[in-house]
Order: structure tokens, then C-alpha cells, then sequence
């Protein structure tokens, strides 16, 4: 019989509140099984955290090979939809949530701040405070998959980097579908492996808490 792993993630330091934290999830539409299983984990354990269904943005794009540049202009997008959330504008903010809105129809629309007069910025409005991005590479018969491998994963590294906001990298990268059935949570076999997706929500809470505290200086 074979030693028992030592891999895996240890705890963190202290929980993390997602209440104040607005978050958007890209995700790519190759291979759906697998990736409606991860996006919906990711959705509910953000929930468990405190964030609220109002702040959970969803997007999808065609491939993994174009969550790069989605996260970026996610990330600018909710940039600019904060600076023009102005107390002026504020009566209009159902147009301006419209921009922005989840293309998903499991995740119902904000109506909470749609007709707010207030002159205090909305917090579906902020910048995004993190993003997550998820997707599905199965290796095929071309070097297809190694190609779109390396380009996003360094891409959304990349965007991290260029932009200041947490990119939390979901895609998988497998060889076969079972292995990526397992990882999210929805196994063929005896065991049904783990859903990822509950793991990149606890990282985009901790990374965009963790980055709100660094970025004032509070070490
Ligand atoms: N083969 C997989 C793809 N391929 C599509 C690309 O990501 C891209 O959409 C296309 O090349 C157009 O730019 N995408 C995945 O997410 N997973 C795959 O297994
Ligand atoms: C979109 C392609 O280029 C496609 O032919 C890739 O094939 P494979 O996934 O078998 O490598």
C-alpha cells in the first residue's frame, strides 16, 4: 500500500470576509460538463465567504485561449464603471450595472441598488477587488493544448501583474477527462474527486482581502 499524499493546501492564517468584495468570474465554454461544475462551486463557496450575489459578476468567452484578455478588460471595465458612478449618476445606476451584468441565467440580476438615489458609492459598482478566471484544456492529438497552456497561464499571470488585481488561475490542464472530471467534483468512477472551483473562490477572498490590506500599507 502506497504512503498517504502530503499534497495539498494548508489553512490559512484567519478567515476571510468576502462581504465588502466584489468579484468577477471568466469562464471559458470548452468542455461545459466540466466547467459548469467548477463555475457553480466557485459561485457557492464565494457565497459561503460573505460575498454577495450581487457582486459575483459572470462572463463567459469561447475558449481558454481568450480568458486573458477578457480578465483585462473585466478588470478596466469595472475601472470604469466606478468612475462613472459618480453621485450625479447614481439615479441611473440600472443602466450602469447593465454593462457589467452576468451573462449567466442560474445567477439572477442585481435589483438591490437599481433605483439607489444615494450618494455614497455603491458596492456593485467598485472596482473588481478580484477575478477569477476558469477554463477546461484537454489534450487533443496537435500541440493545440500545449500552445493554449503556456499562452494563458502566462497571460493571466500577466494581467495580474500588469493591473494589480488578483487573477486566480482556474484551468485545468489535463491530459484525460477523467482527470478533469475528478477535479471538479464530478467523477465517473467510485469517488467523484474534488470541485476546484470551491478552492479558486477561497484564494480570490484571501488574495483580494489580503491585497486591500497590503496595498494601505497594513502589513
Ligand atoms: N481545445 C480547447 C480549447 N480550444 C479553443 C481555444 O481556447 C480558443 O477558443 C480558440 O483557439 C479561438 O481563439 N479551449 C478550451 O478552453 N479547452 C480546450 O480543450
Ligand atoms: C482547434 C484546433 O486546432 C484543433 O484541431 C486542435 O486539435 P487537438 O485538440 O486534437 O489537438
Amino acid at each position: 500500500m502506497s504512503d498517504p499524499t502530503i499534497k495539498g493546501l494548508g489553512a490559512p492564517p484567519k478567515t476571510y470576509d468576502g462581504s465588502s468584495l466584489r468579484v468577477a468570474i471568466v469562464h471559458a465554454r470548452w468542455n461545459d460538463v466540466v466547467i459548469s461544475a467548477l463555475l457553480q462551486g466557485a459561485i457557492s463557496k464565494l457565497k459561503a465567504q460573505g460575498v454577495k450575489e450581487e457582486n459575483i459578476v459572470v462572463k463567459s468567452v469561447p475558449g481558454s485561449y481568450e480568458l486573458p484578455f477578457a480578465a483585462k478588460k473585466l478588470i478596466e471595465g469595472g475601472k470604469t464603471q466606478s468612475s462613472n458612478a459618480a453621485p450625479s449618476m447614481l439615479a441611473s445606476t440600472t443602466n450602469l450595472l447593465s454593462l457589467l451584468d452576468t451573462d449567466r441565467p442560474s445567477t439572477p440580476t442585481p435589483t438591490s441598488q437599481s433605483t439607489t438615489t444615494t450618494t455614497k458609492p455603491s458596492v456593485s459598482t467598485r472596482p473588481f477587488d478580484a477575478i477569477i478566471a476558469i477554463g477546461c484544456l484537454l489534450k487533443g492529438s496537435t500541440m493545440h493544448f500545449e500552445y493554449i497552456c503556456d499562452s494563458v497561464s502566462h497571460g493571466l499571470m500577466r494581467v495580474q501583474l500588469e493591473t494589480g488585481t488578483p487573477v486566480i488561475f482556474g484551468v485545468l490542464t489535463c491530459i484525460t477527462e477523467d482527470q478533469a472530471l475528478e477535479r471538479a467534483g464530478v467523477g465517473r468512477g467510485a469517488s467523484k474527486g474534488h470541485n476546484h472551483g470551491e478552492d479558486w473562490a477561497l484564494a480570490a477572498v484571501e488574495l483580494a482581502s489580503q491585497t486591500a490590506e497590503w496595498s494601505k500599507g497594513i502589513l
